[in-house]
């Protein structure tokens, strides 16, 4: 789930502290609990990680990726444009309100690069499949909507 507040150009942004991503600069985000949709669970996990709840979340892409160990994940964005309540450090996260004209990629996935910026700032729609060995992106295709 990417938080934005338009007035100020910033996203709300997490260090990560536990999971997988630990340490890295990512979006809030989880896995689904049983009969959760994608988007309630975006924004539980929000609430769980920064006591922040977003408003009218507007789904806009999907990603796909595939690990060489096996592990495989889909993971569907979320951007909105409105939220209720400030974001506070919690166990799973440090929270960085950051600007938009300097998304911090070198500590992010490596797959962001491609597809954050324009999904953030255009608006854009997309698809994305990558694949990983570990930290390391090894293909990135994007289709933009
Ligand atoms: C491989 N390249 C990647 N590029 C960009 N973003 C990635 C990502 N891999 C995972 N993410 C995101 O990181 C969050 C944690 O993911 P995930 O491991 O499912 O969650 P987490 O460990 O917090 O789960 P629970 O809180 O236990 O549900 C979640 O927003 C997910 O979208």
């Amino acid at each position: 789930m990417f938080i934005i507040d338009e007035a100020k150009r910033q996203v709300l942004l997490i260090r990560k502290k536990r999971g997988l991503g630990a340490g890295k600069i990512n979006g809030p985000g989880g896995k689904m609990d049983p009969g959760e949709t994608a988007v309630e669970c975006a924004v539980r996990e929000t609430q769980e990680e920064l006591g922040v709840t977003a408003l009218n979340p507007e789904h806009h892409g999907e990603l796909w990726f595939q690990f060489v160990d096996g592990l495989c994940m889909h993971v569907d964005v979320f951007v909105a444009s409105q939220h209720e309540g400030e974001a506070v450090e919690t166990p799973e996260a440090v929270p960085l309100w950051t600007s938009l004209d300097a998304l911090p990629f070198n500590e992010m996935w490596a797959d962001d690069v491609h597809w954050l910026g324009q999904t953030l700032v255009e608006r854009r729609h997309f698809i994305g499949r990558f694949t990983f060995d570990d930290d390391t992106m090894l293909s990135h295709e994007v289709s933009w909507l």
